[in-house]
C-alpha cells in the first residue's frame, strides 16, 4: 500500500543487537496495526566491514546501509531509531575481521603497517570503519537529551546505589597545565565562503599542503596542538605523584570518538608507564610490529611470534614495571586487564561518572576499590570533573531521591567541533610551523610545532549553530527551565561561538526565560548547586560537553544514561531518535553467552520508539500511530512502576521478560483506549492472550536461563541461533507472530 509510513530501525552490535532480536518482532507486529512498516538497516561493525569490501565478496555482498542512512538523514522523510553501536578500536576491528574470515568471508587482513599501494588502499577502507564511524555521519541535526518525567519519578522512588563521598578522599582529576590543545587553541570565522589551506612549513622553508578545505560563510575554524614532550612529561609527573602519595593511577580518554588524536595520547601513556620495557625492547618491538597506540595488548599479541624464552623475558620485564610504577586501575582485575590494555576499554564519558558514582574510586589489582588520580591530559573538559569531585567532597554524594535534573541541548550537527576533526589531525613528523592560510595567503592560524606533536583543526558550520540556539531557546520555553550556554571566554573557539550565540538569541522573544552564558566551571557549579536543591537546569553545550554531560548527570540521577530520551531533530526536517546516551555494554554479551541472561535495559528503545510513533502520527496525520505512541509511553510507565525492568541476576526477569511485559501493557493500553474502537478491538484479544498466559510465558522465558547460550559469533552472531536464544517462549511468539 502506498500510504504506509516507514520507521527505520538500526541493527547494531553487542547487547542492543541481542535485545533487537527480541524486541523488533514485537515492534513490527504492533506498528503494522497503524500501517507502519519497520525496516531494519544493519550498521553493525561486521556489516560495515563487509560493505567496505563489497567488490571483493563474490556472491556474499551486502549493501551499504550506513550510506543509505546518511542519505536518508538529509531527507524530510527520515524517521530513524538509532541504537548504540560499537565504535571500534583497532583490536576490536581485528577481532571482527578474524571472525568474518572464519565465517568464510574473503576480506583482507588489517594492514597494520601498510607498505604497498594495495595495503594503503585496504587500510583507507578500514579507516572508514574505525572508531566513531556511524554517529557523526548520521547526526545531521543537533541533540536534545533529557530524562522523561516518568523515568525521573521512577529513579526518585527506586533510587540506584550511590557510593558515599569522604572529605578525606584523595581522588582527583589531573590534566595538563600547558602544552595541551586548550592552551594553543586559535580560532576564526570565515566572513565569506572560500578555501583554506592547512600547511606545514619545514625548517628548510619548504611548504607542504596537508589539506585544503572549502569553508562556508560564517563557518568557524579552530587550530590547536598538543606538545608531545609536554604530554610525556605530564604523564611521568602524574606517575611520580601517585607513587609518592599511594593514590591509584588511571587514564581516561575517548579513543573512539577522537579516533586519530586520542589513540596517540593513549600510546604515549603506554610507553611512559612501561618506559623501561619500551627502552629495552624498543627496537625488537618495532621489528615485530608492536603499536603502543593499541595498548599493552599489542605487546602480548605480537610477542607470540617470538621464541618462548624471549617472550618470558619481556613478560618478566612488564611484571617488574609494576614494582616501581604506581598501582594502575584495572578494567578486569580477575583477568589482569589494566587500564592500558586496549584504548577502547575505558571511555571517558562513561568511565568518569562511574568513578564519581563509586565514591571517586576505581578497582585495583587486588579487586579492591581505591582512591584514584583520573588522568585526562586535555584540560579543556577535564576541569569539570574536578569541580564535581570537589563538590561531592564538600556536599557528599548526590541523592537520586531528591536531586533535580540537568538535561542537554548539544551542538553536534554536521561533525561540529572536535568530533569532526579526524581528517584534519596530524602527528608531526618534524619540527616546523603549522598554519592555516586563506586563498590570498593571509595566515589565520599559526603554531610552532615539534616532531611528535599532535595538531588538529576543527570546523563548526553556521547553520548547525543557528539551529542549536533555536533548540536551546525552545527547550527553555517548553520546559520552563533555566538554560545555561556553557561558553568559556578563555577559549578562542568559544569566543567566536559566543558572538554568534549573542547575535542569534536576538531572533527570539526571550521574555520570561532565564538564559545565561557561563564558563564551564561556573556552569557546572551553578548546575550542581541547583541539582541538590531539586532544581532542573538545561545545559546548552558544544559537542564534547554534550557527550560528557549526557552520561555524567544521568548516571548520577538515574544510574545509567540508557534511560534518557535522546532526540536528534534533523535539520532537513526528519527525526532521529537515539536510544539513551550510553554504549553497547559489551559485558552484557558475556553474561548472555555464559548463563543466558541479558541484563540490557531497552528503556531507551521504548522511549525513542514512542516519540518516533508520535512523530509519524503528526507528520502523516495517522491517528493510530499517535495512539500507539501514547499507549507505548503508558506501557513504559507501568513497566517501571511494576518493577519489570531487567534484573542483573540470572534466573530473574531479564531483557526478554521486560519485553513481554511491555507487549502486555502496550496491548492493554491500546485495548483500553476509546479514541479508536477498531484499534481497541484489534488489541483486546492480544491483551487477553498475553495476560492469561503470563505465567506460562514467564516460566518459558526463565527456564531458558542458567546455562550457556550459543549465538555463533560475537561481531556477527548467527541470526537463526540468536533469534532462538532471544525468543525462547513459543507461547509468546505465537501471539506476536499472529499479529502480522
Ligand atoms: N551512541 C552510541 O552509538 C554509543 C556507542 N558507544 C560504544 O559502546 C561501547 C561501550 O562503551 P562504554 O563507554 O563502555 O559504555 P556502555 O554504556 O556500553 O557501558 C557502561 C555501563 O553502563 C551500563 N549500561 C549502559 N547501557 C545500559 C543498558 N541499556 N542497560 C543496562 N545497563 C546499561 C552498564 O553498567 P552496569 O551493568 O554496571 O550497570 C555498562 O557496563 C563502545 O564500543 C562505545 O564506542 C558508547 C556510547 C554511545
Ligand atoms: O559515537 C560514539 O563513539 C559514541 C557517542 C557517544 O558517546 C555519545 O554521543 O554520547
Ligand atoms: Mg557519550
Amino acid at each position: 500500500m502506498s500510504n504506509r509510513s516507514k520507521i527505520t530501525y538500526t541493527f547494531t552490535d553487542e547487547a542492543p543487537a541481542l535485545a533487537t532480536y527480541s524486541l523488533l518482532p514485537i515492534v513490527k507486529a504492533f506498528a503494522s496495526s497503524a500501517d507502519i512498516d519497520v525496516e531494519t538497516r544493519d550498521i553493525s561493525l561486521g556489516a560495515r566491514i563487509l560493505a567496505a569490501f563489497a567488490d571483493k565478496l563474490d556472491g556474499q555482498q551486502i549493501q551499504d546501509d550506513l550510506a543509505y542512512l546518511a542519505q536518508l538523514a538529509t531527507s524530510p522523510a527520515a524517521n530513524i531509531i538509532k541504537l548504540p553501536n560499537i565504535s571500534a578500536s583497532i583490536p576490536q576491528l581485528k577481532g571482527a575481521i578474524a571472525e568474518l574470515q572464519a565465517q568464510g568471508y574473503q576480506i583482507p587482513d588489517f594492514p597494520e603497517d601498510p607498505q604497498s599501494d594495495a595495503d594503503h588502499e585496504i587500510r583507507a577502507r578500514y579507516s572508514k570503519v574505525l572508531g566513531s564511524a556511524v554517529n557523526p555521519v548520521l547526526r545531521e541535526g543537533n541533540s536534545d537529551r533529557r530524562a522523561p518525567a516518568a523515568v525521573k519519578a521512577f529513579a526518585r522512588k527506586y533510587p540506584h546505589s550511590m557510593g558515599k563521598w569522604s572529605m578525606a578522599s584523595q581522588s582527583h582529576a589531573d590534566y595538563m597545565r600547558g602544552g595541551d590543545f586548550f592552551s594553543s587553541e586559535q580560532s576564526f570565522t570565515m566572513d565569506k565562503a572560500g578555501k583554506v589551506r592547512i600547511e606545514f612549513v619545514g625548517k628548510n622553508g619548504q611548504v607542504e599542503v596537508k589539506k585544503e578545505l572549502s569553508l562556508q560563510q560564517g563557518e568557524i575554524l579552530d587550530g590547536m596542538f598538543m606538545s608531545c614532550n609536554k604530554l610525556r612529561a605530564f604523564f611521568e609527573q602524574t606517575l611520580q605523584d601517585c607513587k609518592e602519595t599511594g593514590v591509584m593511577w588511571s587514564l581516561h580518554v575517548k579513543a573512539t570518538m577522537m579516533k586519530v588524536s586520542h589513540p596517540i595520547v593513549f600510546g604515549h601513556a603506554v610507553t611512559v608507564y612501561y618506559k623501561d620495557v619500551f627502552e629495552k625492547h624498543g627496537k625488537l618491538f618495532e621489528e615485530i610490529g608492536v603499536n603502543p597506540n593499541n595498548g599493552l595488548s599489542s605487546v602480548y599479541d605480537k610477542i607470540k611470534s617470538l621464541p618462548s624464552a624471549q617472550q618470558e623475558e619481556i613478560l618478566q620485564d612488564i611484571h617488574e614495571t609494576y614494582a616501581h610504577r604506581p598501582e594502575m586501575a584495572m578494567v578486569d582485575s580477575v583477568k589482569g586487564i589494566t587500564n592500558l590494555h586496549i584504548p577502547s576499554d575505558v571511555i571517558v564519558d562513561a568511565s568518569m561518572p562511574a568513578m564519581i558514582r563509586n565514591s571517586g574510586q576505581m578497582w585495583g589489582r587486588d579487586g579492591k576499590q581505591k582512591d584514584t588520580k583520573a588522568v585526562m591530559p586535555e584540560s579543556t573538559y577535564a576541569r569539570i570533573y574536578q569541580e564535581m569531585i570537589n563538590f561531592c567532597k564538600t556536599n557528599g554524594a548526590f541523592d537520586p531521591t531528591t536531586m533535580g535534573s540537568v538535561s542537554n541541548v548539544g551542538l553536534m550537527a554536521q561533525k561540529a567541533e572536535e568530533y569532526g576533526s579526524h581528517d584534519k589531525t596530524f602527528e608531526m613528523a618534524a619540527d616546523g610551523i603549522m598554519r592555516v592560510t586563506l586563498e590570498d595567503g593571509t595566515v589565520m592560524i599559526q603554531h610552532e610545532v615539534e616532531a611528535g606533536d599532535i595538531w588538529r583543526a576543527c570546523q563548526t558550520k553556521d547553520a548547525p549553530i543557528r539551529d542549536w540556539v533555536k533548540l536551546g531557546v525552545n527547550r527553555a520555553r517548553q520546559s520552563n527551565t533555566p538554560a545555561i550556554f556553557w561558553l568559556d571566554q578563555e577559549r578562542a573557539h568559544d569566543r567566536e561561538l559566543k558572538k554568534k550565540v549573542d547575535l542569534y538569541l536576538k531572533d527570539y522573544d526571550l521574555t520570561g526565560l532565564d538564559i545565561r552564558c557561563m564558563d564551564y566551571n561556573e556552569a557546572i557549579r551553578v548546575s550542581m548547586e541547583r541539582l541538590i536543591r531539586g532544581l532542573d537546569t538545561i545545559s546548552v553545550t558544544g559537542n564534547v560537553l554534550r557527550d560528557y554531560l549526557t552520561d555524567l548527570f544521568p548516571i548520577m540521577e538515574l544510574g545509567t544514561s540508557a534511560k534518557m530520551l535522546s532526540i536528534v531533530p534533523l535539520m532537513a526536517g526528519g527525526g532521529m531518535y537515539e536510544t539513551g546516551a550510553g554504549g553497547s555494554a559489551p559485558k552484557h554479551v558475556q553474561q548472555l553467552v555464559e548463563e543466558n541472561h541479558l541484563r540490557w535495559d531497552s528503556l531507551g528503545e521504548f522511549l525513542a520508539l514512542a516519540v518516533s510513533l508520535e512523530e509519524t502520527g503528526i507528520k502523516t496525520n495517522n491517528t493510530k500511530a499517535k495512539l500507539l505512541g501514547k499507549a507505548l509511553d503508558e506501557a513504559t510507565g507501568k513497566l517501571l512502576d511494576n518493577g519489570k525492568s531487567p534484573s542483573r541476576k540470572v534466573g530473574e526477569i531479564d531483557n526478554r521478560g521486560s519485553h513481554f511485559y511491555l507487549a502486555l501493557y502496550w496491548a492493554q493500553a491500546l485495548a483500553a483506549q476509546t479514541e479508536d474502537a477498531a484499534l481497541a478491538a484489534h488489541f483486546a484479544p492480544v491483551a487477553k492472550a498475553l495476560s492469561e498466559q503470563e505465567a506460562t510465558i514467564i516460566a518459558e522465558l526463565n527456564q531458558a536461563q542458567g546455562k550457556p547460550a550459543e549465538i555463533g559469533g560475537y561481531y556477527c552472531a548467527n541470526p537463526e541461533l540468536t533469534s532462538k536464544v532471544m525468543r525462547p517462549s513459543n507461547t509468546f511468539n505465537a501471539v506476536i507472530d499472529a499479529l502480522v
